[in-house]
């Protein structure tokens, strides 16, 4: 079964909307593990727009505690600022499961594409090994279609296909392509040795399609939509309306 990472962003988008300590990172993602969720997912921005270096270390304490992944995503390349450690720093602190390398510059409004492996295979290779050198597993954010396989190259242990585009697909009714192009990922990753992982815009109305397409998907991150499903159902109703879902595909 795909299990489910449940990323807690956006509560800290909240929280920061006011300076103060609520709501609480922690408090939110206890309330997904007691639902059921399989781990927690932060993607620390280096401009702090959401989550803190603090409010990492929390939630890894936190997963460490329970006893279950927690996955932190960032950008290796982006340099140390204040309140920002740098990724690999951060991951020496917190000493995540699986950390997700996803090539992110600070302009972006949130995640939108993949690696390009032509480009940045000899400089993630180093970084890659010494997170692995950390313990973690590594994960490589990649745009289905593209050339998948170089994350074996680099050493990686999995993929985390990059989902917006099926996400924006599906909503428009013609998803068909979309979703081709992330089985054939899927398979071309699987062949190269490599675990798939999925996430971004990944929601109810979407997952169930998705899996059922996809092959030997492991893992999912969801955060953006599974917030926006709680404001209405409740935290822990949503999280289990998802392992629901992922139980029956
Ligand atoms: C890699 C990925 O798709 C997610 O981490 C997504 O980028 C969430 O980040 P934001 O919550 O900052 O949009
Ligand atoms: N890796 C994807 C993730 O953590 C959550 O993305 P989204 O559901 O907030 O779009």
């Amino acid at each position: 079964m795909t299990v489910l990472s449940v990323n807690v962003n956006k509560i800290a988008v909240l929280r920061n909307a006011r300076g103060g300590r609520t709501p609480d990172v922690v408090r939110a993602a206890t309330v997904c593990l007691d639902a059921g969720a399989h781990g927690i997912t932060v993607h620390p921005r280096p401009d702090a727009r959401h989550i803190r270096a603090d409010d990492v270390l929390a939630l890894a304490a936190l997963c460490r505690g329970r006893g279950v992944e927690f996955n932190l995503e960032g950008n290796p390349f982006a340099p140390p600022r204040p309140g920002y450690p740098g990724f690999h720093a951060l991951c020496a602190q917190a000493r995540p499961a699986q950390a997700t390398l996803v090539p992110d510059a600070d302009s972006q409004l949130t995640s939108d594409h993949g690696f390009d492996f032509a480009r940045d295979s000899a400089r993630l290779r180093p970084h890659v090994a010494a997170l692995r050198q950390l313990g973690c597993r590594v994960s490589l954010f990649v745009d289905a279609g593209g050339d998948v396989g170089a994350a074996a190259g680099v050493g990686a242990d999995r993929i985390e296909l990059y989902t917006g585009p099926y996400a924006a697909a599906y909503a428009a009714g013609a998803a068909e392509t979309a979703l081709a192009a992330c089985t054939d990922s899927a398979r071309r990753a699987a062949a190269a040795g490599l675990g798939v992982n999925a996430g971004h815009d990944l929601s109810q109305d979407n997952l169930a399609a998705f899996l059922s397409a996809v092959p030997g998907v492991l893992e999912v991150s969801i955060g953006h939509a599974l917030i926006d499903e709680a404001l209405y159902a409740g935290l822990d109703a949503t999280v289990r309306g998802y392992l629901r879902l992922l139980a029956a595909t």
